[in-house]
């Protein structure tokens, strides 16, 4: 299995705070990964450590097999689009066709034309002048005529609406279907990535909390319900309990399961993506932490 990123222990500190703590990961080559995490879990920093735009400060990130950080060679590899798009907001997106044709060894100018044809975009308006999400458009057309074997997007879709936002992820599964490219994406629009993505990376107060193929993933959680007393006590079939949630009389779990038949006493589902990515990013510990630093009660 070919990996296109790893991750070993790998950490980034901004001050004395650590933005990315302990992180190891293995993503392999085609898949569609979605980095999940609430605001300040540390998606960028990955994201700007795998780019090589930044140096760890603990650990190590491998790219193809290579550090990223000042690997000038490896860039050629990796289309990157930035949370906030920043292409020159001066120049046309014609101008930044041949500009990009001139920077990079291999560039596909008719893909990028013909894609920003096709959604309206006009060649010789500075880009500064087109909506927040004509220029991701612009910013994601560019990053694919690279050619890249693998693409980093950050918050690609945020400032899209939503008829925008289903064309980008088509066009998008679209062109890496084609292409065979590797695709990392961070976002909070949780309903996007169950239809996109196969594999899944949650990170939360700095640490990836999960991490894996979407159908591993599902099929090793389960969603229970039942009588609020059953609760209390060791479950047949459940490793861990992720998240309680209860009222007087029921409780709800979902819980990592063992493999074993799971107690006939509680009803049991199968857990969505977003059930899964819910339970994972609530953490009771990071709220108590963040009312006791504002000096309210939790
Ligand atoms: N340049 C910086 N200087 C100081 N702290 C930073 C800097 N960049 C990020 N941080 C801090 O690092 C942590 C992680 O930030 P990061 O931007 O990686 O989060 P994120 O998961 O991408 O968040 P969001 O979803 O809001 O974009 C945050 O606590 C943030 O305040």
């Amino acid at each position: 299995m070919e990996l296109v990123l790893e991750a070993d222990g790998l950490g980034r500190r901004y001050g004395g705070t650590w933005a990315l703590r302990e992180c190891s990961l293995r993503l392999p080559a085609g898949r569609v990964a979605a980095l999940v995490g609430p605001n300040g879990a540390g998606k960028s920093t990955l994201l700007h450590l795998a780019v090589g735009l930044s140096r760890p400060d603990a650990g190590e990130v491998r790219v193809f097999g290579h550090v990223p950080y000042g690997n000038t060679e490896l860039l050629a590899e990796i289309g990157f689009v930035a949370q906030d798009t920043p292409i020159y907001r001066d120049l046309t997106p014609e101008e930044l066709v041949i500009m990009g044709g001139k920077l990079n060894r291999r560039w596909d100018a008719t893909l990028v034309r013909t894609r920003l044809a096709q959604l309206g975009i006009p060649p010789g308006r500075p880009v500064g002048k087109l909506s927040g999400g004509q220029r991701a458009q612009v910013a994601l057309a560019l990053a694919l005529a690279k050619r890249p074997r693998l693409l980093l997007l950050d918050e690609p879709v945020a400032s899209l609406d939503p008829l925008a936002r289903r064309e980008f992820m088509q066009s998008l599964m679209g062109s890496v279907a084609e292409s065979g490219t590797t695709v990392l994406l961070s976002s909070h629009i949780l309903g996007d990535l169950e239809r996109v993505c196969d594999y899944l990376i949650v990170l939360h107060s700095a640490e990836v909390k999960l991490a894996g193929p979407v159908e591993e993933l599902l099929e090793g959680h389960r969603q229970l319900s039942g009588p609020r007393a059953a609760g209390a006590r060791p479950i047949a079939g459940v490793a861990a309990v992720v998240r309680a949630s209860h009222t007087d009389r029921q409780s709800t779990l979902l819980v990592r399961a063992d493999g074993d038949p799971i107690d006939p006493e509680w009803t049991v589902r199968d857990v969505t993506l977003e059930d899964l990515i819910l339970a994972y990013l609530t953490d009771d510990t990071v709220t108590r932490a963040s009312h006791e630093a504002w000096g309210v009660p939790a």
